[in-house]
């Protein structure tokens, strides 16, 4: 998978280079380019944004030099057979970005992120590239961030471990919280590990029994009271069909 990124702060993706998403990239199963915004600007001061017609606070980001920059990262190409990338606009007006869109999202050979600040980037910009590419605007959340680059981390982590390869037990990704199926709308029960016993505190008995059927039951127990405890909205999109008779005792 390829991806490109625009941002006024390309330091920001550092954290691309360690982990899991940097071992990716390390192993060619990613291909992560940065792309400094303010080099398609043509004033001295690199400017990027101006203020809001109809007025109102802060700033708007300049839709020509978005439009220069997404233009020549097109141009670029992507890789073999890919056509054109699929453009990711994080804004807080999106629509909510889940596991389920992560699926379609690394299905894709070629993603484009442009990430703004300030308050958000010129409308025109979404028009104009939805006449020609497949545009996604996004949110991760129901809060406002300061602009998009920490969604973009948020969204490339998500997606970059549902690729093949590189998370190494792909059974772990097909059990995850909100993956479609069986743990679908589920939170995830406790985890533990060594000691037994750590200052008093005990790892469940039944986790230690080596019953694997028991424990399997145990721990679709714990997902279905900590999801009721913690999220009590998830539990009204369980599909009925997937609950047994046990799970709806607990
Ligand atoms: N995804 C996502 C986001 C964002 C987000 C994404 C991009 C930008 C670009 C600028 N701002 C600041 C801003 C403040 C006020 C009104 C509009 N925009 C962003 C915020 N906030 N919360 C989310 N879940």
């Amino acid at each position: 998978m390829r991806i490109d990124i625009i941002s006024i702060f390309p330091e920001y993706f550092t954290p691309l280079e360690v982990s899991l998403v940097g071992k990716a990239r390390e192993r060619g199963i990613l291909d992560i380019r940065l792309h400094q915004l303010r080099d398609w600007t043509h004033d001295v001061h690199k400017t990027v944004d101006d203020t809001p017609y109809g007025g109102g606070p802060g700033m708007v980001m300049k839709p020509e030099v978005w439009g220069e920059a997404i233009d020549a990262v097109i141009a670029q190409g992507g890789p073999e057979g890919a056509g054109l990338p699929r453009m990711i606009v994080p804004t807080p007006s999106g629509r909510p970005f889940t596991q389920r869109v992560a699926l379609e999202y690394a299905r894709e050979p070629w993603l484009l992120f442009t990430p703004a600040r300030y308050e958000g980037i010129d409308a025109r910009v979404v028009d104009e590239y939805r006449s020609r590419l497949r545009v996604d605007e996004v949110s991760i959340g129901d809060y406002v961030l300061a602009g998009g680059e920490a969604a973009v981390l948020v969204i490339v982590e998500t997606v970059a471990r549902l690729l093949p390869g590189v998370i190494g037990n792909a059974q772990s990704v097909a059990d995850d919280s909100f993956a479609p199926g069986p743990m679908e709308n589920l939170l995830e029960g406790p985890v533990y590990t060594k000691p037994p016993v750590w200052r008093g505190h005990p790892v469940p008995e039944i986790l230690l029994s080596g019953h694997h059927a028991r424990i399997a039951r145990w721990r679709r127990d714990q997902a279905l009271r900590r999801t009721f405890e913690m999220r009590p909205d998830l539990i009204a999109r369980l599909d009925p069909e997937s609950l047994d008779e046990r799970d709806r005792e607990v």
